[in-house]
């Protein structure tokens, strides 16, 4: 059901960042997500969709470089982001779904100066580079606040932070608006939109992708259509309806 890819790309220039992942394979405990993805990711707003369990988020992992491919080549800029991690924390950022499985540290601080010092910049400097983007988002009195104090969407405001600091060039984006109210939404939205980077956005919600250059569907680790979202997302949608009349879950 692969469409074909005639529709006009909005490609960044020559220097651009692009995600390429060439027949990579990836098992998890044994069983198999990916084998033989391939990939090329060059449009500005990519969106991804996929019924539970289809690959997303172990995709994002990948391109963030959290896990390495256990075959084929997977690279950021042309960077191995898996192995070359220093060179990852530049390229690639990504935003969780809960805040929680992304913070490790107590302080608001010491979470944005963490992946700084670990990319070499002095502690002065990070600490610096840190209070201005606290400063951006009108939280200058974040800095020694304790994380367990926040609220879930303050929580992620800290980790849209901590991404945005690093001034990556991709932003991998997994679901980050699950669990927040309407009008954190709305504003991590629009802050998410008006961004330069190149954002790869996971989402079940689907009109939060119209807009995209480029969806595409996983079913089962392979991808079932790319194209621009006025042809994959009312495929997926109807799809999905069709699926979900029927009386089973084994399929999940
Ligand atoms: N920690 C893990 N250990 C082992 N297998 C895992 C783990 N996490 C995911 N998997 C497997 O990898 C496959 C893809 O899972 P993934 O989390 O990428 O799905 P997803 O499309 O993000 O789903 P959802 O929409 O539910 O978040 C699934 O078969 C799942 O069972």
């Amino acid at each position: 059901m692969q469409s074909p890819r005639e529709f006009s790309i909005q490609e960044y220039g020559p220097t651009a960042c692009s995600v390429v992942l060439n027949d990579v394979a990836y098992a998890r405990d044994g069983r198999a997500v990916f084998s033989g993805l391939s990939l090329e990711l060059t449009q500005s707003r990519v969106g991804i969709v996929g019924r539970n369990g289809s690959g997303k988020s172990q995709l994002a992992r990948l391109i963030a470089g959290l896990a390495a491919p256990d075959a084929g080549v997977l690279r950021v800029g042309g960077a191995d982001v898996a192995r070359d991690r220093k060179a990852a924390l530049g390229l690639v950022g990504i935003l969780f779904q809960n805040p929680d499985h992304q913070i490790i540290f107590p302080t608001v601080g010491e979470e944005l100066c963490f992946g700084l010092t670990a990319q070499g910049a002095n502690r002065p400097h990070a600490r610096q580079r840190a209070q201005a983007m606290l400063d951006q988002f009108e939280r200058s009195d974040w800095f020694d606040r304790s994380v367990h104090g926040l609220s879930q969407g303050q929580r992620h405001l800290v980790c849209l932070m901590s991404v945005l600091v690093m001034a990556p060039k991709v932003i991998v984006l997994d679901e980050p608006f699950a669990g927040l109210d309407l009008a954190t939404t709305v504003r991590l939205g629009r802050y998410l939109d008006g961004l330069e980077q190149r954002l790869i956005h996971i989402s079940h919600d689907l009109p939060a992708l119209t807009e995209y250059d480029r969806v595409i569907w996983l079913e089962r680790g392979t991808v079932q259509m790319d194209g621009p979202p006025q042809q994959v997302l009312p495929a997926y949608e109807a799809e999905m309806r069709e699926q979900g009349g029927r009386n089973d879950f084994t399929d999940l």
